[in-house]
């Protein structure tokens, strides 16, 4: 897959081209791509996704800074090139962008810069100032000279997937839904930093995950079962997101920690992904380091009868 960070740099023959923010790149997403490259195969050119990099939201809205993501760029880029498309084109999403109405945004870049042969829009969505609609842009798309189409939108078990809906059910600590609605385990990655070295002491030592993107979502605190990916292998994981209120006074200091299975590596300032599988349990103030010690003993009985369940370990 070709990716342009410049609308000036293109200069293939006339694509097929979608538009998003495909944060999280959910099974609508997927098969909104799959259309994409069929309708390119069959016209013997290219299929372009336009994305926007910051998100839409995060240059329009005021309380922006709450906004969190599915997808780093990094992530959506390669779920984006997983799925075949020959085109990325990431554009820098600005106020003055979104000021362009649809007219202007189809001629000075769909049309001057990319040349479009055919503008294939989901089943919801809308560009321009004011957000104009497919049946909207018909005429302006005879007046141009591109065919347009629109894709039916896509359940799953009669919901419809949408990346809103997905990162509420993350936020919820509804995990296994979240995961079913994204098709893929819900991810984050990050650096290996240390921590106050109190791990080992309790049997139970941790990797403490520092994550650069500021903007991804991170489940709320308390436990999870989760999948580890360490040195391209992958581990059962028992990972607590939190304050930690038994070892720490500061309430506003937030930690990922992740205790691997069966693994005893130094893996300090490593890069490590972790997929979550489900919530246990909250995270608690324990009276003593021993009554956490035979918490997390429980804990380990119940996330690997977990994993087990899910053909982990
Ligand atoms: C699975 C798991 C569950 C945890 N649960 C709690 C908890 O409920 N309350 C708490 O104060 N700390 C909890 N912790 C955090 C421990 O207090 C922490 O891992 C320990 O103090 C080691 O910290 P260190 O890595 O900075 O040395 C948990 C850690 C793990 C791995
Ligand atoms: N469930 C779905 N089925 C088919 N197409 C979808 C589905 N969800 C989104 N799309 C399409 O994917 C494209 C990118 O959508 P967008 O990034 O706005 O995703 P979204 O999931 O609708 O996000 P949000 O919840 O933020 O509106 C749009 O054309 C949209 O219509």
């Amino acid at each position: 897959m070709q990716i342009y960070t410049s609308l000036d740099s293109y200069k293939g023959p006339r694509p097929v081209v979608t538009m998003g923010t495909f944060d999280g790149m959910h099974p609508g997403h997927r098969a909104l791509l799959e259309k994409l490259k069929e309708l390119a195969r069959r016209e013997n050119t290219r299929a372009m996704v336009i994305s926007f990099w910051p998100h839409p939201r995060i240059v329009l809205e005021h309380d922006a800074e709450k906004l969190r993501l599915l997808t780093t760029l990094e992530e959506k880029t390669r779920m984006i090139q997983d799925t075949g498309v020959d085109d990325l084109m990431i554009v820098p999403f600005s106020k003055e962008l979104a000021d362009l109405t649809a007219e202007e945004f189809v001629d000075e870049i769909l049309v001057k810069k990319l040349n479009i042969l055919h503008l294939l829009i989901g089943y919801n969505h809308r560009f321009g100032k004011g957000g104009t609609s497919f049946e909207q842009l018909i005429p302006i798309s005879h007046t141009f000279g591109f065919e347009i189409s629109q894709f039916k939108h896509i359940d799953v078990t009669g919901l419809t997937p949408s990346s809103t809906s997905i990162r509420n059910l993350l936020l919820d600590g509804r995990i296994p839904e979240a995961n079913f609605m994204l098709g893929y385990r819900y991810t984050i990655t990050g650096r290996v930093t240390g921590g106050m070295k109190l791990g080992r002491k309790l049997m139970f030592p941790t990797a403490n995950l520092e994550i650069s993107e500021k903007a991804k979502l991170i489940p709320p605190d308390g436990v999870y079962a989760c999948v580890v990916k360490v040195r391209g292998t992958y581990y059962g994981g028992m990972v607590n997101i939190g304050v930690r209120p038994t070892v720490s006074e500061q309430m506003d200091h937030r930690t990922i920690e992740i205790h691997i299975l069966d693994f005893d590596k130094e893996i300090y300032s490593e890069e490590l992904s972790v997929s979550f599988i489900t919530k246990t349990r909250e995270e608690k103030k324990f009276a003593s380091l021993d009554e956490l010690r035979q918490q997390l003993v429980k804990d380990e009985v119940e996330i690997r009868r977990i994993l087990k369940l899910n053909g982990i370990g």
